[in-house]
Order: C-alpha cells, then sequence, then structure tokens
C-alpha cells in the first residue's frame, strides 16, 4: 500500500498574511489539494501564528473531509485546548520552542519520557490518533513506544540535506529506525524537507511508511507546476 500524502498547508496561509486579507483563501485551498488527490491536510499553527491561525483550524475541521493532521507543542496549553475542540483524526506532538524558525528537532523520547507519558494519553482518551516527532534514532524510537503514541513521524531533514551527495547513506539511519518501529509495533509517518527529488527513493526503501507530511517543497513547486499537477506529481512519486 503507498504511503499517503498529507499536505502541508502552512505556507499558503504565509502568502495570505501577508498582505492581510483572505488571497490566497486557505479552506478553498485545502479542498482543493483534496480534490486534486491529498490523502489529508496538515497544520502547524504556531504560538505567533505567523502562518496558520488557530481561527483556521476551526474553520479547516468544518470542510475538510480526509485527514487532518494538526502538529504543535503540547506545552503550549493553547494549541492542547485546539487540539482537543477541533478533534482531527492525528495530532502530531513536535518540540518546537516560539522563536524557531520551523521544526529543526524531534523528541528525547528518553529524557522526556515522563511528559510523553503524561501528555499522550490527553489526546489519544480524546479519540485522537498520536504522532510524536522524532529524528532517526533506533534508541529514541524503541523509547517512542513505550511512551504510548501510536505512531512516529522521522525527522528527515538530515535526509534531505545529504540524499543530493550520497542516497545511501543518507537512508541509512531511516531504514535502522523504521525498522524499529515495525519491531515494536509503532506506525510510521515522515516529513520536513521532502521534496520532488528525493521522496521516491525514501518511499521505496522505507516499505512501512504509512504517511508523509510535505509543505514547503511541494507548494513552491506549485508555483511552476500548478497546484493540481504538482500534488498529483507528489502522490505519483509514492507510487
Ligand atoms: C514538523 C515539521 O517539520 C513541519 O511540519 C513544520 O510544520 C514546518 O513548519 P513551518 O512550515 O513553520 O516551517
Ligand atoms: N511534518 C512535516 C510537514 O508537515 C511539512 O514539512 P515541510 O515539507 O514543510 O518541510
Amino acid at each position: 500500500m503507498p504511503a499517503k500524502l498529507s499536505v502541508n498547508i502552512n505556507k499558503i496561509a504565509t502568502l495570505r498574511n501577508s498582505r492581510g486579507g483572505n488571497n490566497p483563501d486557505l479552506v478553498k485551498a485545502a479542498l482543493d489539494i483534496e480534490r486534486f488527490g491529498a490523502d489529508g491536510i496538515t497544520v502547524h499553527p504556531r504560538p505567533d501564528e505567523r502562518h496558520i491561525r488557530y481561527s483556521d483550524v476551526y474553520e479547516l475541521k468544518k470542510v475538510i473531509h480526509t485527514e487532518l493532521n494538526i502538529e504543535g507543542n503540547p506545552v503550549e496549553d493553547s494549541f492542547v485546548k485546539l487540539v482537543l475542540e477541533n478533534k482531527p483524526a492525528q495530532v502530531t506532538l513536535v518540540p518546537d520552542s516560539r522563536d524557531q524558525l520551523t521544526s529543526n528537532h524531534g523528541w528525547d523520547t528518553i529524557k522526556e519520557a515522563t511528559y510523553l507519558k503524561s501528555i499522550i494519553p490527553v489526546f489519544k482518551n480524546a479519540g485522537i490518533r498520536v504522532s510524536i516527532f522524532v529524528d532517526p534514532v533506533v534508541e529514541l524510537v524503541t523509547a517512542a513506544k513505550e511512551c504510548g503514541t501510536d505512531r512516529i513521524e522521522l525527522y528527515t531533514e538530515s535526509y534531505a540535506k545529504h540524499f543530493i551527495n550520497d542516497r545511501e547513506a543518507a537512508i541509512k539511519n531511516y531504514v535502522a529506525a523504521a525498522k524499529e518501529a515495525e519491531r515494536v509495533g509503532l506506525r510510521l509517518n515522515a516529513g520536513h524537507d521532502l521534496d520532488m527529488n528525493n521522496l521516491q527513493y525514501f518511499a521505496q526503501q522505507i516499505p512501512n511508511l504509512d504517511e508523509v507530511s510535505i509543505g514547503h517543497a511541494l507548494i513552491s513547486d506549485a508555483l511552476y507546476f500548478g497546484l493540481q499537477n504538482t500534488v498529483q506529481l507528489y502522490k505519483r512519486q509514492l507510487g
């Protein structure tokens, strides 16, 4: 079964916010992206609302008919409230601080196990599937299972960075982490800096990959190839 494509629409919101109006219309874009073949919509509402606003999530929840995935750091009480009030198909917990330009690390599922074991049930008990953002380290994957999460999302920035020069070396840790996820019974997501060049090889090398969430490169490619064509191009990379 090919991995599912969840399109992250953060950067559509970035463009919208840049002029203060509602163009491009985020909700319309999300519905069109679903119509073009995406399996889900991902949003990452950050505390400063630099792109996705909390109000966007309520509007999207009303109309999205594929899977809605909300990403964010649950240390923000406002994020927990937002997720529980909207009950998306999936919440992806990402340990970003407020001042980060973008996501740049996963959870230390060993040192932060006590916290993760306390917060994950808050969402699972509300019927929300939980995924946690994790670096491709076997020990962290093993510990993630102990934390009670349903899934992990492998942070793929390192893969993307090294893919160009040596794809075999770039994928090595991810193959090991994916095998450990399968061994311990964790479903597997992946994301960050995946693009038209590196996606197909990643999906081919990780047979138990359930879902990728892709935003920045896909929306950037859409400026040249159009949104409908680009969504379908990315879907074809997944087989
Ligand atoms: C968790 C992750 O890697 C991305 O989903 C994140 O949403 C990117 O955030 P920005 O779009 O703010 O860079
Ligand atoms: N979780 C990864 C995501 O949603 C999008 O990351 P990117 O493709 O914008 O780097």
